[in-house]
């Protein structure tokens, strides 16, 4: 389980683009972040990742302060997985070096055995294991990415927009993996999504963020089914 309680945090002293950011994901939930462009859904991910130090309030782990932890020993020590939106895979490396890149401080056998299981739960990369990530389709990329960022067996996984820039269909083949590693390995995963709807779809809760707050919460299937909250948050489509 995590806790932001109160996350006030920024890019410089001056400005706080998270103010007083107050929210939970409990074990094996999928929790989604929406919210307009600017609102500062990306920011809280970099926060809880540990790009960003909050200057005010704590997130917490399984019971532990990680609030002021840097990145490598929230990824090693902590069980963090980071996704981000853009640049998560080294195109020039093959699938399998992508993978040794998420696990490099495991060791080699552990490494070995954790590529065979990811390769069973997406077989898109055990078939393209030997080729360069370059040669993947935008959706093939995103699994890619996802399963770097699981290969160390994270607790909790941050995804920055799985869906950016996929097609209708794709999206919802990256949605479905992002389920089944859900079901299968009981990670928390909290996401970041502009398709609203259909993050809500596989989603059990989320929060509606707006100027650095939280506006709105509740169950996804609750904020489908409100047609005010439809309209007001969520773009006006019918669910
Ligand atoms: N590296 C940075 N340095 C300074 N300001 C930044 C930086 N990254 C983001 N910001 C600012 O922080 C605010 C929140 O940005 P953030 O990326 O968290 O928003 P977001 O809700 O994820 O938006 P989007 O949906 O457009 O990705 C914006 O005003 C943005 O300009």
């Amino acid at each position: 389980m995590i806790i932001i309680d109160h996350v006030v945090a920024g890019y410089s002293a001056e400005v706080d683009i998270l103010k007083g950011m107050t929210l939970k994901a409990e074990h094996a939930e999928i929790v989604t972040l929406l919210g307009p462009n600017g609102c500062g859904k990306s920011t809280l991910l970099k926060t809880i990742a540990g790009f960003l130090k909050p200057r005010e309030g704590s997130i917490t782990l399984q019971g532990k302060d990680v609030s002021a932890l840097p990145v490598h020993h929230k990824i090693r020590h902590c069980g963090i997985g980071f996704v981000p939106q853009t640049e998560n895979v080294f195109s020039a490396l093959t699938v399998r070096e992508n993978l040794q890149v998420g696990g490099h401080y495991l060791p080699e056998r552990d490494a070995r055995a954790r590529m065979e299981e990811l390769c069973e739960l997406y077989p898109v990369l055990k078939l393209k294991f030997n080729a360069p990530a370059a040669s993947m389709s935008g959706g093939e990329r995103q699994i890619l990415a996802l399963a770097r960022a699981l290969m160390p067996r994270p607790g909790l996984l941050l995804l920055d927009e799985p869906s950016a820039g996929l097609s209708p269909k794709v999206l919802l083949e990256v949605f479905d993996a992002i389920r089944e590693v859900r079901a299968k390995e009981q990670v928390t995963i909290l996401m970041v999504e502009q398709n609203a709807m259909e993050a809500l779809r596989i989603s059990d809760r989320a929060y509606v963020l707006s100027m650095g707050t939280v506006a709105l919460t509740g169950r996804a299937d609750e904020l489908m089914s409100d047609s005010q909250v439809r309209e007001l948050y969520l773009g006006g489509r019918a669910a």
